[in-house]
Order: structure tokens, then sequence, then C-alpha cells
């Protein structure tokens, strides 16, 4: 059973709860730099720990050490809460500034 896709004013709202993602079409992103390239590798595997328990997986391109994570439910074919809760998650274990 999948989830049911976001409304265009659900994704808005959950928008202004996640200020560094760009809505693109049917999915959400954020690119982020980490100081150093093991960094940043550090950083998608914590990433991908999260994705792993949530059942929900990231798209994740990854150039030294700026890496763009990109959140579509492949299986609704648009943008569900599980999106939302991953881009929350990924925001969360970013290392502080
Ligand atoms: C069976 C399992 O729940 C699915 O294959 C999951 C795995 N991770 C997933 N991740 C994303 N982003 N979209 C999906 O539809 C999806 N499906």
């Amino acid at each position: 059973m999948s989830e049911p896709i976001l409304s265009n004013s659900d994704i808005d709202d959950a928008l202004t709860g996640l200020p560094e993602w760009t809505l693109d079409g049917k999915q959400i992103s954020r690119t982020v730099e980490l100081p150093t390239f093991p960094a940043a590798i550090e950083f998608v595997s914590r990433v991908a720990d999260a994705a792993e328990s949530a059942d929900h997986h990231p798209d994740i391109d990854i150039r030294w050490r700026k890496l763009t994570f990109t959140l579509s439910t492949h299986s609704a074919g648009g943008l569900t809460k599980k999106d939302v809760h991953l881009a929350h998650q990924i925001d969360a274990l970013l290392p502080d500034d």
C-alpha cells in the first residue's frame, strides 16, 4: 500500500519547515557541503542508516565534499510525508556549522 501523495498546499506547508530544501517538480532536494571528502562520506553513511531504518531512500549525488540529496517517493510518483520526514532527519543529522 503506497503512501498518498501530498497536495500542493501540504507541500507548501512542509517546505516552510524545510527552508534549505528546494521543490523541483515532484521532488525536493538539498545540497550540503562538508569540510572534507571523508566527512562527506561519513555523513552519507549516517543518512544511509536513517534511510534503512525508515525504509525510504534518497537519491544522493556525491561531488568531492558536496552532497545533493533528492527525495521523492518512487512508488507513489511524487512527494509523500515519508519524504518530509526523511528531509527533517537529514537536517537533524547535519553537523553544526
Ligand atoms: C519495499 C520498500 O518499502 C520499497 O521498495 C521502498 C524502499 N525505499 C524507497 N525509497 C524511495 N525514495 N521511494 C520508494 O518508493 C521506496 N520504496
